[in-house]
Order: C-alpha cells, then sequence, then structure tokens
C-alpha cells in the first residue's frame, strides 16, 4: 500500500540545512584534479578579459588624440588577442566541466541505485515508484551544474569581483564608490527574498516529484484505465497535478525575475550617477572623457558578476531541495541487513521452524499472530485458506523480506535473523506470485536464476516446467527478445519461464507462490510430473488457490485468523470435514 500517494507531498525540511550541502562535497572532493585545472583556466581567461577596458582608456585618451596609426593597429590587435585567447581557455575549461558534472552524476546515481538495490520490500511498499525514480533521474541532473561549475563559478566570481573593484579603484576611488553605493540597496532585496526562494524551489520539487509519479502510476495502469475508460478522468487528475506544477515553477520565476531586475536597475542607476558625478568633475578636470568611459564599462562589469552570484545562489538554493531528497533516499535505513557478526548460513538441510512469530506490515496491525510452525528438512508444504489471510506473508518472512516482529525463524536451527542475508537467499528459489519478467531473452530471463547456468542447463530448466514447446515455437526460440515486464508474453507463459528461472537456481528450499495458477490443466498436469521429481528431497512451500495442485504436498497448513487453523496431510484434513475439507469439495463441485 504506498501511503504516500501521488499527489500527496512529500515533508519539507523546514530550516535551510548546509549539512547537505557539506555532504555534497564528498562527490566534489573526487574531482578535485580537473576542477583545479578548469579554475585556473578560468581565472587566466577573466583576468585576460578584464584587461580590454584598460586597453580602451588608454587608446581614447592617448591613441586617438595623438592621432598614431600603427599604435592604434597595434593596440586594437592586443585587443583582438584577448578575446580569442580568453574564448580558447573558456572553451577548454567547459569541456572539462562537462565532464566533472558527468562524473559527480555518475557517482551519486551509482551510489542511489546501489542503495534502493538493497531497501527493503517495506520500502517500496511505501511509496510510489515515480517518487523514487525521479530522484535518481531527474533531482541528480538538477544538482550536477551546481555541484561541478557552481562551485567554480563561485569563487571565480568573487574573485572576478575583487579583480574588478582593484582595477576600479586604480582608476578612480571617488566613482568606484558610487559604483559600490547600490550594493546596501541590493543585499536588502536578497534578504527579503531569501526564505520564499527557499520554499518555492521546494514546493516545486514536491510537485514535480506528484507529476512523475502520476504519470508512472498512469503508464503502469494503462491497460486497466482503457478497460474502464477512465481516459477524461485520468486527464483532469494529470491536469490538476500539472497546473499545481506550473504555478509553482510560475512562483518561483518570479522570485528570480526580481534579482536580475533589481541588478539591472541598480546597474542603470549607478552608471548614470557615474556620468552626472563625472561630468561634474569633469569641469574641475579631476576626470577624462576616457575615465568616464571606463568607469561606466566597470560599472556593468562590477554588477555582472553580482548578478552572476545572485543566480549561483539561487541554483544554489535550488540543489538543496534536491539534495534534501537525494540524501533522504540514501539515508534511509536498509532495515532487513546483515547484523553485526551475521553468520554465514552454512548449506542447508531444510529444516524450518516458525518459533511463535508474530508479524504486521503496520505496527498494531498483526497479521500473524504467536505462529509455531515445524516443517522437516525435504518435506512439501502446502499453504491453503482464504484471500489476504497471510499465506504470502509466511513464505515472505522464511525468506526473510521482511523481519518478524515477533518470535523466531530457524532454519536447520540457525536463526535467519542472525544468517548472512546473501547465504540464505542464495540457497532458496522463490517464485513470488507477480512473475516479472525483464528486457532481454528469454535465455537470459531464465538464466538469471543463476548467472553461470549453461545453455544447456537452462533448456533443461524450461523442459522440467513444460516450457520449452512455446518458447521453440518462436521464431527466434530461447533468443526471443521480451519486453521488460514480458508484455508480449502470456500470463502462463510468464510463470513457465519464472518457474524455470526459479529451478535453475537447484535450492534446498523452494517457494513457489501461486506458480502455476495462470497454467492450462495440461501443460499443470504434464508439469506436475515433472516437478514431483524435482520436490524430493528439497524442503517446499507450494501456494495455491486450485487445492488439486497441492494435494499430494505431505502437509497442507490451512491459513486463516492469524495463524494455522488447520494442517495435515490431504486425507486427514478431508476426514476432519474442517474448513480444508469444504474448501476442497466446493472447488470439486465448481469443477
Ligand atoms: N506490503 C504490505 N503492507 C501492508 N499490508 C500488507 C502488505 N502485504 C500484505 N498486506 C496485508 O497482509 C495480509 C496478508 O496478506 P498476504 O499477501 O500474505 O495474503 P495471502 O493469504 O497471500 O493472500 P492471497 O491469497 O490473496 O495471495 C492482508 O490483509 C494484506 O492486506
Amino acid at each position: 500500500m504506498a501511503r504516500n500517494k501521488f499527489d500527496i507531498d512529500e515533508n519539507l525540511e523546514s530550516p535551510f540545512d548546509i549539512k547537505h550541502f557539506r555532504r555534497a562535497l564528498v562527490y566534489i572532493k573526487k574531482q578535485k584534479t580537473p576542477m583545479i585545472v578548469a579554475f585556473v583556466l578560468s581565472a587566466l581567461s577573466a583576468g585576460i578579459a578584464l584587461s580590454a577596458p584598460l586597453i580602451m582608456q588608454h587608446v581614447v585618451d592617448v591613441t586617438i588624440p595623438a592621432k598614431e596609426a600603427w599604435p592604434l593597429v597595434g593596440w586594437s590587435a592586443l585587443m583582438l588577442a584577448t578575446i580569442v585567447v580568453s574564448v580558447i581557455l573558456a572553451t577548454i575549461r567547459s569541456r572539462i566541466m562537462t565532464r566533472v558534472g558527468q562524473d559527480i552524476i555518475f557517482d551519486i546515481r551509482t551510489d542511489l541505485f546501489k542503495h534502493l538495490q538493497e531497501l527493503p520490500f517495506q520500502y517500496y511498499d511505501d511509496r510510489p515508484q515515480g517518487k523514487i525514480l525521479i530522484r535518481v533521474v531527474n533531482y541528480v541532473n538538477s544538482v550536477s551544474d551546481v555541484l561541478s561549475n557552481g562551485i567554480i563559478n563561485f569563487i571565480l566570481e568573487i574573485l572576478n569581483l575583487l579583480f574588478i573593484g582593484a582595477f576600479m579603484f586604480a582608476v578612480d576611488a571617488k566613482l568606484s564608490l558610487v559604483i559600490l553605493a547600490g550594493l546596501p540597496v541590493f543585499f536588502a532585496v536578497m534578504m527579503l527574498l531569501k526564505t520564499r526562494q527557499r520554499r518555492a524551489w521546494q514546493a516545486v520539487s514536491n510537485k514535480s516529484s506528484n507529476l512523475n509519479a502520476y504519470m508512472q502510476e498512469s503508464i503502469s495502469g494503462i491497460r486497466v484505465t482503457q478497460i474502464f475508460t477512465r481516459e477524461e478522468r485520468n486527464a483532469g487528475i494529470f491536469t490538476r497535478l500539472a497546473t499545481n506544477y506550473r504555478r509553482e515553477w510560475m512562483k518561483t520565476m518570479y522570485l528570480n525575475f526580481l534579482i536580475p531586475f533589481s541588478v539591472d536597475n541598480l546597474t542603470t542607476l549607478v552608471t548614470t550617477a557615474i556620468y552626472f558625478v563625472g561630468l561634474l568633475a569633469m569641469g574641475p578636470a579631476e576626470v577624462t572623457f576616457g575615465v568616464i568611459l571606463a568607469m561606466s564599462s566597470y560599472a556593468a562589469r562590477f554588477w555582472q558578476p553580482i548578478l552572476n552570484l545572485s543566480n549561483l545562489y539561487n541554483s544554489f538554493i535550488n540543489a538543496v531541495a534536491y539534495l534534501e531528497r537525494i540524501f533522504e533516499t540514501l539515508d534511509e535505513p536498509v532495515t532487513v541487513s546483515d547484523v553485526p557478526n551475521a553468520r554465514e548460513l552454512p548449506p542447508i538441510q531444510g529444516r524450518i521452524t516458525f518459533d511463535d512469530v508474530t508479524f504486521a506490515y503496520d505496527p498494531g496491525h498483526n497479521v500473524l499472530e504467536h505462529l509455531n510452525i515445524d516443517v522437516k528438512a525435504g518435506e512439501s508444504i502446502a499453504l491453503v485458506g482464504p484471500t489476504g489471510a497471510g499465506k504470502t506473508t509466511v513464505v515472505n518472512l522464511i525468506s526473510r523480506f521482511y523481519n518478524v516482529t515477533g518470535g523466531r525463524i530457524l532454519i536447520d536451527g540457525h536463526d535467519i535473523a542472525e544468517a548472512k542475508l546473501k547465504s540464505l537467499r542464495s540457497q532458496m528459489g522463490i517464485m513470488l506470485q507477480d512473475s516479472f519478467i525483464f528486457s532481454g531473452t528469454i535465455m537470459d530471463n531464465i538464466r538469471y536464476g543463476r548467472l553461470d547456468a549453461t545453455d544447456e542447463e537452462v533448456v533443461a530448466a524450461a523442459k522440467i516446467v513444460c516450457a520449452d514447446e512455446f518458447i521453440r515455437e518462436f521464431e527466434n526460440g530461447y533468443m526471443t527478445e521480451v519486453n521488460e515486464r514480458g508484455s508480449k508474453l502470456s500470463q502462463g507463459q510468464r510463470q513457465l519461464i519464472s518457474f524455470a528461472r526459479t529451478l535453475l537456481a537447484n535450492p534446498r528450499i523452494l517457494i513457489l507462490d501461486e506458480a502455476t495458477s495462470s497454467i492450462d490443466a495440461r501443460t499443470e498436469r504434464l508439469l506436475q510430473k515433472g516437478l514431483n521429481e524435482l520436490l524430493k528431497g528439497r524442503t517446499s512451500f507450494i501456494i495455491a488457490h486450485r487445492l488439486s495442485t497441492v494435494k499430494n504436498c505431505d502437509r497442507i497448513l490451512y491459513v486463516a485468523d492469524k495463524g494455522i487453523a488447520e494442517a495435515g496431510s490431504h486425507d486427514e484434513l478431508m476426514a476432519r470435514r474442517g474448513r480444508y475439507y469444504h474448501l476442497y469439495t466446493a472447488q470439486k463441485m465448481e469443477a
């Protein structure tokens, strides 16, 4: 059950927390060398570009009045050279930084993916897939530029500002003070906008996450949507979510726009002030026309890095909103993991004991209570009973997909909570109700059960489950490409392929959850023969609603009322004339 539905906003962190950014430094530090090279290149390129106004001032005040042709050509050539060199340096830097940005994305994404692979079922039960996906794909993309170029640009812009300041004061201190007079106004605007901008970016991240979650859900459920002709209704929900996103985006953009707007106006104001003050001072011949020209050029140049810094600050706030979400995912505890000092489970015989096991998915709502089961090695156990009684839950607990809430589960006397997960699951073959098929060939899909299996072993497993025949009927046989989720295959064919995959793992404990529910009666009878052979010597748990498929099991457990209501062989339970008897006879009559 996805408690965090697509249209429920995720919680926002209230205070701005720099720790997210500091944590991101781990990824940035790995790129130290190329970033230093890029920084040096940028500093050189900016420094060279800054000399242009000085050349211009000299040309206007000295070279042109002197009417010297060759020096004018020389200065012009120098000016052109500064432009060419600074463009070349900037291009090299941009190539280096594109690479750095991609490397940072790669590292964060890899960490996220690895962590997601380990997170327990519970994590996925609780949230829409779309909200998980957007973190790995979009959010990581969005932070890469700030974490790579952003840092360098930030330092550069500060240096740029200092350089320009120094050049400015070197040319004329009084007019420089006129340029600086705009700064207090600018800081006041920034302080006013700061918190609002952060909230606005957080809201944008939330709304885009909701939109993504709904898109993902709609694509997954497209068949049901079309069956029930719910296209219009869904389009309505989508429009609502898209409108929410657009509204938050517009709000954010409006706040963002206020900053360049203020800077532009301040630049115009200080430039006008320079002309005014400069011309007044020109009378007493304190400043030349060239100085006024250079200073108005510096005024624009001085405010440009300030504008860039405020844009960087804005992207930084935006990135922190995304980093919050990325690190939240990375911090998600792997609640089902190896305990400290976990022990390798030795090759197992297959005795399984449920010792007073209680389990709840949600605290306070027990699905199983004080369950005691003792299964001998090699015994085949059928779990039957009403829908929602807890059959799948029982087998999920054996594989430790969830931790028990109370009690213990032992395999050959070893508490599985203390065993290494890999050593536990690698000795089990589990076929879940949802026979998931990955994109790739049928051969790949079966081999997923044991990656080092030969083609012959794959085919042998397919033969046992009677899948070989239909696979060979495809034009490319085992090499037939199937889509993700196996949409090219029938439900029954998907079940047979995942059945073969489970068998290929050659497990000591076999768990089959509704493994044959979609398979026709004839194939099932054939399959049963192969399966009986295969089950010999292995402990197996078989969940089936069709009781005819499990009546040969050594023991049948009727799961109901948060525990085992009846247990025994088919004959024993029939003789008892209890719930199993009624269920079985009802099914017989229907058939
Ligand atoms: N991931 C989950 N989170 C919360 N509750 C769950 C979850 N999975 C199952 N449940 C609840 O636990 C109970 C037992 O579910 P379970 O899937 O084990 O039943 P089942 O006997 O296998 O049913 P079916 O025959 O329909 O497959 C049900 O009431 C179900 O609502």
